[in-house]
């Protein structure tokens, strides 16, 4: 695997200079994976919105670096329109960003800038639409006649159809009943396996991430808390919860067992996990029981 995105020593100051600035990212750094599925996560005002800002250059650094397919975004002569179509953001509440006619007018937008021909813009469209699970019926309606996780989708169609390196989305879920949520979070993980597009995503849910990230940033106050796998990261439950993050119920249940000193591997802190080891341990009892 190779890195796509190298954050050096970042730091973000709001309204720098004045009575109310606000240091919303210090000396963060870290890198990514192509390919990985990062889980971003951290209470409210940590930075993560701030943070993610900066993977196209909708922010530029207060002092620090950020590096996208080895290429600084803010260097002399970097071309910041071609880092919007390497890394596809997609915005909390998206939808209000959509202002065409029909849903396929509005998927085929983000290609049709990037001057390709009338027929890819087209089957980028149907492909991308295909993807988030929108209908041939539905791409001929007005966006505003679409339900709010529908409406959703066309914005993160729209996104995918720029065929991106990376894909950033910030809450994709908010807002959505746990049947959109899923819907959602399920198509984007499906898409990511297809394509091998590296994604990440920012969530107050940290089953959310557990379930489809495979590495976790925690953010708090600015700074990176822990980045790790996923079974790392959740291996330092108690942890998290001291950051006023809410772990899974199978996590507190497993952590509480822990501390009443039973012999629990860390690792079973996540449900994949979890099901793993009883599974293995029914396996165990069946074979033990053919020998007996
Ligand atoms: N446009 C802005 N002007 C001034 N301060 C801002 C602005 N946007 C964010 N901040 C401040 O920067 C800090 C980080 O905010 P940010 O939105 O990045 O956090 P977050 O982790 O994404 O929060 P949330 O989970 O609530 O979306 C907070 O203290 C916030 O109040």
């Amino acid at each position: 695997m190779s890195e796509i995105i190298r954050v050096e020593n970042l730091s973000y100051i709001y309204n720098q200079g004045m009575p109310d600035a606000t240091k919303a990212l210090d000396d963060v750094s870290f890198t990514v994976e192509e390919g990985d599925f990062v889980g971003i996560i951290g209470s409210t005002g940590s930075g993560k919105s701030t943070l993610i800002s900066h993977f196209n250059g909708l922010n530029r650094p207060t002092s620090g670096r950020v590096l996208v397919d080895g290429r600084d975004l803010w260097e002399q002569g970097a071309d910041l329109r071609s880092f919007r179509f390497l890394v596809g953001l997609v915005m909390q509440y998206p939808e209000y960003q959509l202002f065409e006619e029909t849903c396929a007018r509005d998927i085929a937008y983000g290609p049709r800038n990037m001057g390709l021909d009338e027929a890819e813009v087209q089957r980028r469209v149907r492909e991308a639409a295909a993807f988030v699970g929108l209908s041939d019926e539905l791409l001929e309606k007005s966006p505003f006649e679409l339900s709010g996780g529908q409406k959703r989708r066309v914005a993160i169609a729209g996104v995918m159809a720029m065929h991106p390196r990376v894909l950033v989305l910030d809450e994709p879920a908010a807002g959505l009943d746990p049947e959109g949520r899923d819907t959602i979070l399920s198509q984007i993980r499906d898409y990511h396996e297809k394509t091998g597009i590296t994604v990440l995503l920012v969530s107050h849910s940290m089953e959310d991430i557990a379930k489809y990230a495979n590495r976790v940033l925690v953010m708090h106050h600015a700074k990176i808390a822990m980045y790790d796998t996923v079974e790392n990261v959740f291996a330092r439950a108690q942890e998290l919860l001291e950051l006023g993050l809410s772990v899974p119920q199978v996590t507190q249940i497993f952590l509480k067992l822990r501390q009443m000193g039973l012999d629990i591997p860390a690792d079973v802190y996540t449900i994949p996990y979890a099901v793993k080891t009883i599974q293995k341990a029914l396996a165990a009892k069946q074979g033990g029981g053919a020998n007996a």
